[in-house]
């Protein structure tokens, strides 16, 4: 058994715990005995032989075992924090330079792709009755990458769609040709016609800079995107989840934030493209349960960082992270009064994997309640990148902080209540920002050496 854990985000009787439950690298199907090598026989060869049986077979006590010969060993932290019985090594390997990152190289003039490494992940052996189509929308993206990662190594069968507005393919690509994957080209603000058990709805740019860059294209994704979504899930009968956001309650005046709170935002603002269109698209989705027995899920998202966020996001964790590396200065726009809380984005795949799976249908707010100042989180972030590159033998600049002046609308505090993920998910964040923030750390150092 690769982690000892029980996902505790799911009760022992939910589909979530069937799915999640099933082990990878699970004893191989059973065939009559032939002369030739069986199935089975070719199966079990190939995955003695594949780089990544060691890592399974280690399990949790990998990441401590390659410590006393690994320099980079105090970069990884907090071995075993995924839920199910999924190794975070493996996980890992997906992004890392072990996985994603080494499937690229670039010069001066020209990047190479060297493909995925020679064998694919490991995924777990369904019973076909629990093997799900999974219809992945913005699975291309930060988030959504992540989510197809953990699907996959759940052994379902996973469709991307995506207009790689912000996501990338090279987020997917490790999966490329693998028979349970399929990645479109769509933009999600047209209709298309799949066959899917599942949608997972998350397609929308979501930060700040992007979404107000087009603000018409990012209500029309919020709109028809999600009104396309849903109506693929009535027609096929799929349960639906929408990836809502913390931003529906606008500049709150209520904190911590429960989800009974309706919010405070400014329909007429620069952020209203994204707030309202993410409030129309909950309105739209309880509509379509009420009318026509959609069977709807809504996960509403806080601040969320981790590996795959693009460099150049425009958010506060990569603008941070980023210029803390370069030794730029930190730019905190307003006073840094402001405050967030963060969380992993780990911990956000589980809860939306344990809400999917769960049979409640009001909205959960998923989020990390620590909550922190934008200065003490500029502060934290310059000190962890201080920590990793003295460890790594860098005495770069310090960055020190710089003002710049707020920024229109921004909301002044944010906080999630997390009682309801608690109560109906069994569902609380593992990782704290700080640990987090050192993987993310190491990803970015990692980018930007290739780079
Ligand atoms: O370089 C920066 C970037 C951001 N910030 C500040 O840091 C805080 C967080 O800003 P971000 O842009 O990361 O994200 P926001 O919290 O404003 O919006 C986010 O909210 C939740 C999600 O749904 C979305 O990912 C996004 O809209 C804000 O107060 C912002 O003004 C800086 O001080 N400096």
């Amino acid at each position: 058994m690769i982690s000892p854990r029980r996902p505790s985000g799911v009760s022992p009787t939910s589909n979530s715990m069937n799915a999640a439950q099933q082990i990878i690298g699970t004893a191989p199907f059973t065939e009559s005995p032939v002369s030739s090598p069986t199935a089975a026989e070719r199966n079990e060869r190939l995955w003695e032989a594949s780089p990544f049986s060691q890592i399974l077979e280690d399990g949790a006590n990998s990441a401590g075992q390659a410590g006393a010969e690994d320099p980079q060993a105090e970069d990884r932290v907090v071995p075993g924090k995924v839920r199910g019985e999924i190794s975070l090594d493996v996980v890992r390997s997906l992004y890392g330079s072990a996985g994603g990152l080494g499937n690229l190289r670039r010069s001066n003039s020209s990047v190479i792709y060297t493909g995925r490494p020679p064998e694919f992940p490991p995924v777990k052996k369904l019973n076909p009755l629990n093997k799900k189509r999974i219809l992945v929308s913005g699975g291309a993206g930060f988030v959504g990458s992540h989510l197809v990662d953990r699907l996959m190594l759940m052994g379902h069968d996973v469709i991307v769609v995506d207009n790689y507005f912000t996501g990338s393919k090279t987020n997917l690509m490790h999966w490329f040709g693998h028979p349970n994957f399929e990645v479109i080209r769509h933009d999600v603000v047209d209709p298309i016609m799949l066959e899917v058990d599942q949608i997972y709805h998350l397609a929308c740019p979501a930060s700040p800079v992007h979404y107000q860059s087009n603000p018409v294209k990012t209500l029309k994704t919020g709109f028809f995107g999600t009104y396309n979504m849903l109506g693929l899930a009535k027609r096929v009968k799929a349960r639906f989840l929408l990836t809502s956001t913390s931003e529906v309650y606008g500049d709150p005046e209520e904190h911590p934030q429960k989800e009974s709170y309706w919010g405070h935002v400014n329909c007429i603002g620069p952020r209203a493209c994204y707030d309202e269109g993410k409030r129309v698209a909950e309105a739209l989705t309880y509509s379509y349960a009420r009318q026509d027995g959609v069977d709807v899920r809504v996960a509403r998202i806080f601040n969320t960082f981790g590996p795959r966020m693009n460099w150049n996001d425009g958010r506060v964790v990569s603008n941070f992270i980023v210029q803390a590396l370069k030794g730029d200065d930190i730019t905190i726009y307003g006073d840094g009064s402001a405050t967030r809380s963060f969380q992993y984005v780990h911990d956000l795949v589980d809860g939306l994997i344990a809400l999917m799976e769960s049979d409640y249908s009001d909205p959960v707010n998923l989020g990390n309640p620590e909550e922190y100042t934008i200065k003490q989180f500029a502060d934290m972030i310059v000190q962890l990148v201080n920590e990793h590159r003295q460890r790594h033998g860098d005495v770069g600049k310090t960055s020190t902080v710089t003002y710049l002046p707020a920024v229109a609308d921004d909301p002044q505090k944010r906080k999630p209540d997390t009682t309801r993920a608690k109560e109906v998910l069994g569902w609380a964040p593992q990782w704290s920002a700080v640990d987090g923030l050192r993987e993310t750390v190491v990803y970015f150092h990692q980018i930007m050496q290739q780079s």
